[in-house]
Order: C-alpha cells, then sequence, then structure tokens
C-alpha cells in the first residue's frame, strides 16, 4: 500500500465520472470546489484523497488524477440510504441550517453513521504514512478524526465544518450530541467558517463534556485542541480568466438577446435546497409583478436549480413546490416568447456558468442559512468589468467578508423586495464601487490563501506547508483574522 505525507477525507471524491467517445467510463477531476483549491498543495505532497465516487457498487479502483491518489470508500444501498441521506442530509444538514426544515431522528441512521465513519477512518489510517497531515472535510465524517486517531495516535489531524455550526440551543437536540462533540476533538485544528461558529462549539463543549474551552482552545485528554474561523474561498483568478475569454464575452451577448434583450437581468444559481430561499425570492419577484414594479419585457429572472439529493423527501417536495410556482408565474405573467422566469434544472459547464454571471445585472444569493455561499463569490470574481449587483443574504457566510454587496434578509418579504428593487436600480457609480472592492478582497482572499492559511495552523512547526510551497507556488501571507502559525490571529478579523 502506497502511503502519503497528506491525506485528504471528505464524503465525496474530487472527480465526476462521464462517457468517453469509444463508450469507456471516464474519470475526470470535478471543476471547481475543494480540489481546485487543494489541487497545487497535493500535487506537490504526495497526497491521497479518501472519497466515495458515488453510486452503491464495489469500490472502483481509481487511477491517479492530476498526480493525486484516489482512495476509494464504498457504500452500500443502506449506508447510502441511512448515512448519507439520513443521518447526514436529514437530520445534520436541516439541524445546522437553523432547522428551517424539521431534522429527522432514527436510531438505524445513528449506527449507520458510524459504520461510515469508521470505514473512512480505517481507509484514511491505512494510506496515511507515519507523522502524516490528515485534513477531514465537513458534517458527513465528525467522528473520523476520534476514530482515526484511536488508531493513528501519530497522525497530525484536522477537521473543517463547510456548512454553519449552529447555536447550543438548536445543537442540543440531537440524541448523540456527546458523541459528535466527542469524535471532532479527535482532531488538532477544528476549522469553521465564522468565528460565531468556533464560540458556538466552544459553549457547547464546555456544556456537554464539561472540557475547559474557550473560543480558540479546548483540553481533552491533556492534549489542546486548536478551534478558529476560516472562512473558505474559490479560484478567485481561474473564474476571472474564464469570465474575461472572448467566446465566454460573446456567449454572454448572445445570452442577452436569447432573453430578448431585457433591461435588467436577475439571476439566482442554486441547488435545489430548502435551505437556499427559491421560494421566498419566487413569492418576492411575483409580488413585484403583481403590484407593477417589475414588468416582465423589461426584466427577466433566470433561476436555475440544479436538482440535490432527491431521494431524500423535504427535497422531492421542495421541487414539486418550485416547479408549481413557476409555472403559475409564468402562467400569469408571462407571454407567448416571454416567460416572466426562465427555469432550468441543467447543471451548466463552467464557461456556460460565467457567460450567465456576465449577463446578470442582478446576482440574487439569498439563502435562509448557508455556510459561506461560493456562487456569490463566483459571480463577483467572473464581473471583471466591476459591473453587476450582488443582492446577498445577511445569512450567507459570504456577507461577513462581503459587506459591499446588497445585504438582505430573506424571511423578511418587504425586505427582500425592497433589497430587489435598489439592486436594480442602483446608480452605476455605485455598483461598480461595491464591486471593485469586492473584487479586490477576493483578489487577496482566494482558495489557495484559505487552504495554506489552514494548514500552516494545523502543521505548526510550518514544515509541511513549506514543503508545499516550496515548489514554485509563492508563499501566501497569512489571511487576515485567521490564526498564523501560533494560532495568534492577525489583522483585520473577519466580521461576525
Ligand atoms: O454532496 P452533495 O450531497 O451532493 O451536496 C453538495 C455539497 O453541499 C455542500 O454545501 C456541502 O458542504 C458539501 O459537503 C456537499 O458535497
Amino acid at each position: 500500500m502506497r502511503q502519503s505525507s497528506l491525506v485528504v477525507v471528505a464524503n465525496r471524491l474530487p472527480i465526476d465520472d462521464s462517457v468517453a467517445p469509444d463508450g469507456a467510463c471516464e474519470w475526470r477531476r470535478s471543476p471547481g470546489g475543494l480540489v481546485s483549491a487543494l489541487h497545487p498543495l497535493l500535487r506537490h505532497a504526495p497526497a491521497t484523497w479518501v472519497g466515495w465516487a458515488g453510486g452503491t457498487g464495489p469500490a472502483p479502483n481509481l487511477p491517479d488524477v492530476d498526480g493525486v491518489r484516489m482512495r476509494t470508500v464504498p457504500l452500500d444501498q443502506d449506508d447510502l440510504r441511512d448515512h448519507y441521506e439520513g443521518f447526514a442530509n436529514a437530520t445534520l444538514w436541516p439541524l445546522y441550517h437553523d432547522s428551517v426544515e424539521q431534522p429527522q431522528h432514527h436510531r438505524r441512521w445513528w449506527e449507520a453513521y458510524q459504520r461510515v465513519n469508521q470505514r473512512f477512518a480505517e481507509a484514511t489510517a491505512e494510506v496515511a504514512e507515519p507523522g502524516a497531515v490528515v485534513w477531514v472535510q465537513d458534517y458527513h465524517l465528525h467522528l473520523v478524526p476520534g476514530m482515526l486517531r484511536a488508531i493513528r495516535p501519530d497522525l497530525r489531524i484536522g477537521f473543517f465544518l463547510h456548512v454553519p455550526f449552529p447555536p447550543p440551543e438548536l445543537f442540543m437536540q440531537l440524541p448523540r450530541r456527546a458523541e459528535l462533540l466527542r469524535g471532532m476533538l479527535g482532531a488538532d485544528l477544528v476549522g469553521f467558517q465564522r468565528a460565531q461558529a468556533a464560540h458556538n462549539f466552544a459553549q457547547l463543549v464546555a456544556k456537554v463534556l464539561d472540557l475547559p474551552a474557550t473560543d480558540r482552545r479546548i483540553g481533552i485528554d491533556g492534549r489542546v485542541v486548536r478551534i478558529g474561523a476560516f472562512p473558505v474561498s474559490i479560484d478567485t483568478a481561474e473564474m476571472a480568466a474564464l469570465a474575461a475569454r472572448p467566446d465566454v464575452a460573446a456567449r454572454a451577448r448572445r445570452l442577452r438577446q436569447d432573453l430578448g434583450s431585457p433591461e435588467h437581468v436577475i439571476l439566482s444559481v442554486d441547488r435545489m435546497d430548502y435551505t437556499k430561499g427559491i421560494e421566498q425570492r419566487l413569492k418576492a419577484y411575483s409580488e413585484l409583478l403583481v403590484s407593477g414594479h417589475v414588468k416582465v419585457r423589461d426584466t427577466v429572472l433566470v433561476q436555475v436549480a440544479v436538482p440535490s439529493r432527491e431521494r431524500v423527501g423535504q427535497y422531492q417536495i421542495l421541487r414539486e413546490r418550485v416547479e408549481r410556482e413557476v409555472g403559475r408565474i409564468n402562467g400569469e405573467f408571462g407571454r407567448v416568447g416571454e416567460p416572466a422566469i426562465h427555469y432550468l434544472t441543467q447543471p451548466f459547464d463552467r464557461a456556460e456558468l460565467a457567460a450567465l454571471y456576465r449577463v446578470a445585472d442582478v446576482m440574487a444569493v439569498t439563502p435562509l442559512r448557508d455556510g459561506m455561499n461560493l456562487v456569490a463569490k463566483e459571480y463577483v470574481a467572473a464581473r471583471v468589468d466591476d459591473a453587476g449587483a450582488l443582492l446577498l443574504s445577511e445569512f450567507a457566510g459570504a456577507a461577513a467578508e462581503l459587506p459591499q454587496a446588497y445585504l438582505v434578509n430573506p424571511h423578511d418579504l418587504e425586505g427582500l423586495k425592497q433589497g430587489l428593487l435598489e439592486s436594480l436600480h442602483a446608480a452605476p457609480a455605485d455598483v461598480r464601487a461595491r464591486m471593485r472592492a469586492m473584487r479586490a478582497h477576493l483578489h487577496e482572499h482566494d482558495i489557495r490563501a484559505w487552504a495554506r492559511s489552514y494548514l500552516r495552523a494545523l502543521d505548526e512547526t510550518g514544515a509541511l506547508v513549506d514543503r508545499l510551497t516550496s515548489t514554485g507556488d509563492p508563499a501566501t501571507p497569512p489571511v487576515p483574522g485567521q490564526p498564523d502559525r501560533s494560532g495568534t490571529p492577525t489583522g483585520r478579523p473577519a466580521q461576525p
């Protein structure tokens, strides 16, 4: 078994399968996301990515992807239903997003969650070389740090949560709250998107486990676990380069014509998820049509809603409701060849997405709760022309970093309507100034800065990151507000 000095562990492998022209199955690196973030670091390691390849068959033996080894963890039908669709996405996901849908609790789901986490921990233990750095990602794998430490105490283990971490009042509902917290504390560093989440975690650890905890450090079993905020980001330069391509700019012009050359284009791009506030946004738009503040010929809404977790009941219900509402609005306000809403459920390739971003005068990103929301950041990165208004929910993690967006509370229907109108009719100079400031922020705080700052904080000696970044990639200075190697926050803290 080949072993690696850096191991990333995530529920999904960073690859997609597609069918080659000769009919064979091909695996390709998935565009965007975490893999783009880590790739520049991983390729110098050598590194292994431990994850699920999708589906429920036997684990495929995958080739290295761009120099990164793939270690597949199989899930069977029961694991898929009880671990992924059950405990991860019908218990934790709604609970962590303010319980906007009711979290469900089933003992069978918890058993599957433990079983699958143990499988991930064992696979990781096999591929990590002595003293390796292991970075565990997200809410599907809360127990892995603890389980892994029990097998391999020599490892340096990090855990990062991409979604919000809820306040104690909500988390306390979990029947297995103590086990989940203990699992995370198997790590040396627990990272969150926002400082508030780290605070929630420290409070819970003190309350549920009776351990000494501050917002920075927790003592357990004679060890110190550090906690902190590391807001995740995107590959800003890649998105900007894509959006600046002449073919993408031409495609954007064409899209505008295809939309009927309206005065205003509003765009929303979401996974079909009840946390994204799609229904609230449609209601606001529909009321603006009724009151005549928005007219179909002048303004169009393009709503991309890519189906997600389709076997989970709450997602099925949402899709039906969204589609009924889109149909109603188009029936009532559209005309032949002029729908009020252009509704698309297909996933887009990156170039088409960049063209859509470039055509959007207003990008409406209004989730009810979101760990970060990378679509908001992608839109900003794509606006190389400094145009375009970002309408952003206060409840997206991104709002703390992009205060120049037009911020709204998506639970407040009148406020949402007001925000839409304000961003639609904002003075071009104001729009430009805001966009420029947001682009400058993302230029500095990109995904590489995020990965490096996290790994620096995890690997306190700095040996690993120095080795990874000494091969051509210029070292990035610590990100303001995030811990440096000594765990000391630097510069301006991320806003709450
Ligand atoms: O993996 P899924 O269920 O298709 O969801 C997409 C992503 O949704 C994100 O918001 C989660 O934090 C990721 O971990 C997840 O991969």
